[in-house]
């Protein structure tokens, strides 16, 4: 019973931890057990029947911390319906079209088998970490582009799938 679900997530700044929140919450309000946990934190993924894993963008790759998490959890995650999503771009773009998993993400999917990847807008705002960061904040080309209603969406289709399994069984 595909009920138990974890969404494990890679950030720097935080804002990648709040849309997992978020997409655990809509998984918990249609009926499913969901936790939105830093991917580092996990340490038996084979307690969950399903998994979502995110992962901020930066330069090209996902974070590194959802990247090693999927290494670590290769076989669990292979054995379980598998979803990723990535946030990143600091524009609308992602919420105006279907932005491609960067290769490495890619990969993974190919080889995991995973059932699906979106990307979600990204968020840089004040206070964040890292000197490029700031850079972008201070010439003006951040702010908050994660569109939640867009988000809960998609994660009600997952869940969707899920339950439809559940019934299935
Ligand atoms: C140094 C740096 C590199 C970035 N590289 C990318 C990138 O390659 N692609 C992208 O879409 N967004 C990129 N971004 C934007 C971040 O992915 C975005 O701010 C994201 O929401 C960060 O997630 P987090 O708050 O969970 O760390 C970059 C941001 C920084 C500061």
């Amino acid at each position: 019973m595909p009920g138990n679900v974890l969404v494990a997530y890679g950030t720097t700044n935080g804002s990648t931890a709040q849309i997992a929140e978020a997409v655990a919450a809509v998984l918990g309000k249609e009926g499913l057990t969901a936790e939105a946990l830093p991917a580092g934190s996990v340490t038996d993924v084979t307690r969950y029947d399903a998994v979502v894993v995110g992962g901020g963008l930066y330069a090209g790759r996902w974070h590194r911390d959802a990247r090693r998490f999927v290494r670590r959890n290769r076989r669990a995650l292979a054995e379980r319906p598998l979803w990723f999503f990535s946030s990143g771009p600091l524009d609308a773009s992602a919420s105006e079209k279907d932005i491609p998993p960067v290769s490495g993400v890619r990969r993974a999917m190919i080889r995991l088998d995973a059932r699906g990847h979106v990307t979600f807008g990204g968020c840089l705002q004040e206070g964040a970490k890292g000197r490029i960061a700031r850079m972008i904040v201070r010439n003006g080309k951040g702010g908050d582009f994660r569109d939640f209603p867009g988000i809960e969406a998609w994660a009600a289709r997952v869940a969707g799938q899920l339950l439809d399994e559940q019934e299935k069984n």
